[in-house]
C-alpha cells in the first residue's frame, strides 16, 4: 500500500519523520569513515588502493588511479553514437544558461569624490568533482558539475569517479569530462576520494573546494573535512515534491513521481496536493507502474513508497495553502508543479533546489537537458543553499581605491569608530596621514 498521510492529523513527530526524509544519519556514520580518511591523510596512495580493493572490489597499482588520455579517446569511439549526440546536446544547453549566470570580473563604483569600492570576481584555483558511480553511472552529474567549473575559468578541475567492478571508468562520464575542458580524471570512490582530494596523495595533488554528490560515506567525509577544505552544498540522496491542485493529470503525476524515487531505496518522492480525487486516482495507477520497473528500480520505488522505512508518498492537505506552506517547509531538492495556473503560485514557493512549471516540464528535462543544474540541495538544505552554478567556483573579493582627497571624506569617521571599539593602532593609521 502506497504511503498516505492527511497533513493536519499528522501527530509533530509524524510531520518531523516526513521532513527529515531516509534515516541514514550522517552523524552516526562519521565514526565509521574518520579512520578512512586520516588513512588516507597518512598513508596516501597505499590507503586509496586497500579501500578500492574493499570496497570496490577492484586491485589496482598506484600508476593506474588516473585514467589517461587514451582511454578518453577509446571512449569517445565505444560510446554509443547517439549516447554521444545527446550528451553533446545537452552540454550546449547547459553551456549557455550558465554562461547567462557569470557576473562581470570587475567593478569599481565611486562612493564618493576619490573614494572608490568595488568588487573582484576570481575563479578558484583547483576544484575536485565527486561525480557517483555506485547504483548507475552519471554522466550528466559530471556535465553539471564540470560545465559551471569551466566557464567560471577554474584553472585546475580534477574529478573523482569510482572504477566500474573491471576497473574502467564509465565511457559516457569520460566523453563528457572531456567535453566539458576536465583537467584530470581519478577512478577512486567514496570517503576516499573525499579524503585525497582534500589533503593529497603521492598520485594526486590537493584541491581547495570539492562538490558533487554522493552515498552518505561521501556526505559522511565531506562533513568531516569541512575545515581542511570547502566542502560544497550538501548533495544527498535524490529527493522530489510533486505539488498539484484538481487540474493535475493523475497519468502524468504517477510517472513523474516514480522519478527521483527510482534513484535509490534512500529516495523521497511526495505528492503534495489539496485534492483527494487526485491522491485516489494516484494511488491506484501507482502498484502497477512501480512493478512494470526492471530491478532494482522496482525495489527501491516500493522501498520509498511502500515499505516502513521509506519516505515517498501521498500527502493530502486541507488547501493549496496549506500544500504551499508544508512544500516550503520541506523545501525540497526537486518542485515539480502540476496547478491551472504555476506561474501565479510562483511568487509562494520559496524553498526548492529548482522549481519546474507545468505539466510538460517533467524532472528529467531538468535533470538533463533543459540547461538548469541538477545538482541541488537535499534534505531541506534548499532553505538556505542555491542550486549549483558557476558562483560555486568563484570569489568575490573586494576592492578599495581612495585618493588623498577621498582619505580626508572618511578618516574622522573611521577614527571615531576605530577609538569607540578600543583599537588605538587602528585610530593612528587614520591620524594625520600625509
Ligand atoms: N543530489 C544529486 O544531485 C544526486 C545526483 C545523482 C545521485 N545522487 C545520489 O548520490 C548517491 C550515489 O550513491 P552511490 O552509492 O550510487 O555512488 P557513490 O559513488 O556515492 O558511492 C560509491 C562508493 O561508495 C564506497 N562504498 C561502498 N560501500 C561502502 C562501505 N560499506 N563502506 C565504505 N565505503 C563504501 C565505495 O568506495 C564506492 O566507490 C545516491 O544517494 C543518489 O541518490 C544525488
Ligand atoms: N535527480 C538527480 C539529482 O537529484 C540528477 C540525475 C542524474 N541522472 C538522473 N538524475
Ligand atoms: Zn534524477
Amino acid at each position: 500500500m502506497v504511503h498516505f498521510y492527511e497533513l493536519a492529523s499528522l501527530d509533530r513527530m509524524q510531520r518531523a519523520r516526513l521532513l527529515r526524509r531516509a534515516e541514514v544519519a550522517i552523524d552516526d556514520l562519521l565514526d565509521y569513515v574518520r579512520p578512512i580518511v586520516h588513512a588516507v591523510r597518512d598513508r596516501g596512495d597505499a590507503a586509496l588502493l586497500e579501500y578500492m580493493e574493499r570496497f570496490d572490489h577492484v586491485q589496482l597499482s598506484a600508476d593506474k588511479l588516473r585514467v589517461t588520455r587514451a582511454e578518453i579517446d577509446h571512449a569517445h569511439d565505444v560510446l554509443d553514437k547517439d549516447v554521444h549526440q545527446a550528451i553533446k546536446h545537452a552540454i550546449q544547453n547547459v553551456r549557455s544558461f550558465h554562461e547567462r549566470q557569470m557576473p562581470h570580473e570587475q567593478w569599481f563604483t565611486q562612493m564618493a569624490p576619490g573614494v572608490m569600492a568595488g568588487e573582484k570576481i576570481t575563479p578558484i584555483t583547483s576544484v575536485g568533482l565527486y561525480v557517483p558511480r555506485g547504483k548507475g553511472a552519471f554522466p550528466s552529474v559530471m556535465y553539471m558539475l564540470a560545465t559551471p567549473a569551466s566557464i567560471a575559468g577554474v584553472p585546475r578541475i580534477v574529478v573523482c569517479t569510482p572504477p566500474a567492478p573491471n576497473g574502467d571508468v564509465d565511457p559516457a562520464s569520460l566523453v563528457a569530462a572531456d567535453l566539458c575542458g576536465v583537467h584530470e580524471i581519478y577512478r577512486i570512490g567514496g570517503a576516499q576520494a573525499i579524503a585525497a582530494l582534500a589533503y593529497g596523495t603521492e598520485t594526486i595533488q590537493r584541491v581547495h573546494k570539492v562538490t558533487g554528490p554522493g552515498n552518505p560515506y561521501v556526505s559522511a567525509a565531506k562533513r568531516l573535512l569541512y575545515g581542511t577544505l570547502d566542502v560544497g552544498l550538501p548533495a544527498g540522496p535524490s529527493e522530489s515534491i510533486l505539488l498539484a491542485d484538481d487540474s493535475a493529470d493523475p497519468e502524468l503525476v504517477a510517472r513523474d513521481l516514480l522519478v527521483e524515487a527510482e534513484h535509490g531505496p534512500d529516495s523521497s518522492s511526495l505528492l503534495v496536493t489539496d485534492s483527494r480525487a487526485l491522491i485516489e486516482a494516484v494511488q491506484k495507477l501507482l502498484p502497477a507502474k512501480i512493478a512494470a520497473l526492471p530491478e532494482p528500480r522496482q525495489t527501491f520505488c516500493r522501498t520509498g513508497f511502500e515499505s516502513e522505512k521509506g519516505t515517498g508518498g501521498l500527502i493530502l492537505t486541507t488547501d493549496m495553502t496549506e500544500a504551499i506552506a508544508f512544500t516550503n517547509e520541506y523545501a525540497p531538492e526537486h518542485l515539480e508543479v502540476h496547478v491551472r495556473e504555476p506561474f501565479a503560485l510562483l511568487p509562494e514557493l520559496k524553498n526548492a533546489g529548482e522549481i519546474l512549471l507545468g505539466s510538460h516540464t517533467p524532472t528529467p528535462l531538468g535533470n538533463y537537458s533543459l540547461g538548469t543544474n541538477a545538482i541541488l540541495p537535499t534534505g531541506g538544505f534548499a532553505h538556505t543553499f542555491s542550486c549549483t552554478s558557476v558562483f560555486d567556483f568563484l570569489k568575490r573579493t573586494g576592492l578599495g581605491y581612495v585618493t588623498r582627497e577621498g582619505y580626508a571624506q572618511l578618516s574622522e569617521t573611521t577614527r571615531t569608530l576605530a577609538e569607540f571599539e578600543g583599537f588605538p593602532s587602528h585610530a593612528q593609521a587614520v591620524t594625520n596621514r600625509p
